[in-house]
């Protein structure tokens, strides 16, 4: 059975359809990205999985007591305030500092624990955010842009952490993001949206799909093959290793 499912799924928000007649079902482990332009109801069906938004129209089944972690695009908090990375971690219930570490190292960021939220790097930020939503054991991870801001290296370090995260979890992911040629790499399956689906499938599929290029064109079918190329070999730089910060940081 899937985690999620929804069937024939229309949401409005105020009264404008955002959805319409949207079929979609995530199953335990997989990877799926859903891309489409700017108000092409991305949000609103991630809001709709985690029941921040009701469909008038169809069916949205979640298997019993799903456990979900969900990572916002963007957590504003207040620079004045003092908040350190584990208080952080402890809002709004308690965790152990055993609980709190091992989130902190599952998502890439084990030396942070004491800094303050203010004094991190938008990476950090981004990668506390998804500790904070690994704390519940989540077997469906949802992330909304969650690398919006971060620079490319950052963004494709973030989505291969996510990748290991499913290897080691064995959570699903459900994921939005604008950045096509990295995360449809890391997919297993791509989701485009338009206010309903325009297509869905393997990325090289979606990729190549004449909905989806006349969508966004066929330069990201080059972008994506680029991506692949690139990660096919170690690069070597002089007199330093980098490795774009892939475990620890972004
Ligand atoms: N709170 C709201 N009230 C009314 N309409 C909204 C609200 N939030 C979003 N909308 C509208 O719903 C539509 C879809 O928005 P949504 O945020 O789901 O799109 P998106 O694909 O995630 O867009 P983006 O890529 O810009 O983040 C847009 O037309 C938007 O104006």
């Amino acid at each position: 059975m899937s985690l999620i499912s929804a069937k024939n799924i229309s949401v409005r928000r105020g009264k404008a359809p955002v959805l319409q007649n949207v079929t979609l079902e995530i199953n335990a482990g997989e990877i799926v990205t859903i891309v489409g332009p700017n108000g092409s109801g991305k949000s609103t069906l991630l809001r709709a999985f985690i029941g921040a938004e009701q469909p008038y129209e169809g069916t949205l089944t979640r298997q019993d007591n799903l456990r979900i972690g969900y990572v916002p695009q963007k957590l504003h908090i207040d620079a004045t305030l003092p908040m350190s990375v584990s208080r952080f971690l402890s809002l709004p219930t308690k965790v152990s500092k055993e609980t709190a570490d091992a989130a902190l190292a599952q998502a890439g960021v084990s030396t942070l624990a004491k800094r303050q939220m203010s004094d991190l790097s938008g990476g950090q930020f981004q990668r506390v955010l998804l500790a904070r939503a690994l704390l519940g054991k989540p077997e469906l991870l949802i992330l909304d842009e969650a690398t919006q801001g971060l620079d490319q290296p950052g963004s494709a370090a973030f989505y291969r952490q996510i990748e290991r995260l499913r290897e080691t979890l064995g959570c699903a992911v459900l994921m939005v993001s604008h950045e096509l040629h990295v995360v449809m790499a890391a997919s297993d399956r791509v989701i485009c949206l338009n206010g309903h689906v325009c297509c869905e499938g393997a990325p090289e599929v979606v990729a190549s799909a004449p909905e989806y290029r006349a969508l966004f064109g066929s330069g990201t079918q080059g972008a994506l093959a680029l991506y692949r190329h690139d990660h096919d070999h170690h690069h070597h730089h002089h007199g330093h290793s980098h490795d774009h910060n892939e475990t620890e940081d972004a």
